[in-house]
């Protein structure tokens, strides 16, 4: 097979940032995809109602500049803190503003202060989003200094998703960025109300990548890259058609000077390649014909959104397709994820 046709795809988790990084950034995904879902981690965080509306508003000014045209609808999240007003998250919601509602646990990750220290704070939010259909995104992670960081997101299973999900049933739960085989595990064993996303980074680098050899900064994210066969559990989710795994890249854009320094920003910029190096993945195991259901189609069912109507054409090319090594912001270069691999994947219609 030399061309694809899929359904135009939907990012389940994106960082698109705002300010100087936006019009430079968001172009790069609303090529591409038709909707996404915006994590809502900028500086102050977006915890209301009005400030999603305004963001969302800010987000289509910088395509309007940047890809006039652009067919391109961003989800709002909100940034769950332990004063977040469950009657104010129900009814942005309600209201069309939001889609979902994001879990920072404190300090787990890139501007993440503001987030929850004390589960149990959040409950009243909780049981609300349960009963108005809210979903529930979560980065699941411990922050305990004791918990060793590879093992962060096994913890943040047992320790605080598991109590959640039993206190609050009906809470519809993604966990985001899955890096772990206890996570597709996890997912797998429970077939209510909960699903997965998986970035395109994580299908491709272990900890070897990341650490051998020199570090590299550019493959550092957050939950990091675990052993080989985790990388290699969440190939087979990924590619497996259970509808519970569908892709949110958590494309997490960082100027360079912010990831080539002495403490590197956690995050890989994946947007501008993502779909050419799945199809690639996707192909290498054999199953190209599930691509469309994973980028385009479990997602969409699981978050109660109509599958798009457009579609996405990527051809495989004789040679490897290059595609450019930093897309310039106003806030500085960004660096594009380079898998390490040759892709012949490219979109062209
Ligand atoms: N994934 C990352 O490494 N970084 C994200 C935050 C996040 O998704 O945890 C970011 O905002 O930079
Ligand atoms: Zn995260
Ligand atoms: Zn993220």
């Amino acid at each position: 097979m030399t061309r694809l046709t899929l359904t135009r795809p939907d990012d389940f988790h994106l960082h698109l940032r705002d300010g100087a990084m936006l019009d430079g950034i968001a172009p790069e995904t609303a090529r591409d995809f038709a909707r996404a879902i915006i994590m809502p981690n900028l500086v102050p965080p977006v915890v209301t109602g009005a400030q999603a509306s305004a963001y969302r508003d800010r987000i289509a000014a910088a395509l309007d500049k940047s890809l006039p045209g652009a067919d391109f609808t961003p989800l709002m999240t909100l940034y769950l803190t332990e004063e977040t007003d469950p009657a104010d998250v129900v009814a942005a919601h309600q209201a069309g503003i939001v889609t979902a509602v994001k879990l920072y646990p404190a300090g787990a990750t890139t501007n993440s202060a503001s987030g929850v220290r004390d589960f149990d704070k959040v409950a009243p939010v909780f049981e609300a989003m349960a009963k108005a259909g809210v979903p529930l995104c979560l980065h699941g992670e411990v922050t305990d200094p004791e918990i060793d960081i590879f093992d962060r997101e096994a913890v943040f299973i047992d320790k605080v998703l598991d109590p959640i999900r039993r206190q609050h049933p009906g809470l519809r739960v993604i966990m985001e960025h899955v890096t772990t085989k206890d996570a597709v595990e996890y997912v797998r064993a429970h077939d209510r109300d909960l699903a997965a996303t998986i970035t395109t980074h994580h299908l491709i680098i272990n900890r070897n990548s990341l650490l051998v050899g020199g570090m590299r900064p550019h493959y550092f994210c957050l939950p990091v890259a675990k052993r080989e066969l985790h990388r290699q559990a969440l190939v087979e989710a990924a590619t497996s058609g259970d509808a519970r795994f569908f892709l949110g890249t958590d494309s997490a854009p960082h100027s360079d000077d912010r990831k080539e320094c002495e403490c590197c920003a956690a995050g890989c910029f994946t947007a501008t390649n993502t779909m050419p190096l799945l199809a690639q993945i996707f192909e290498r195991e054999g199953v190209l014909d599930r691509l469309e259901a994973f980028t385009a189609h479990f997602g969409a069912d699981y978050y109660g959104l109509a599958r798009n109507n457009g579609t996405l054409t990527l051809e495989k090319q004789a040679e490897p397709v290059r595609f450019p090594a930093k897309i310039e912001t106003g806030a500085g270069p960004v660096t594009v994820f380079d898998p390490g691999f040759d892709v012949y994947w490219k979109v062209i219609a």
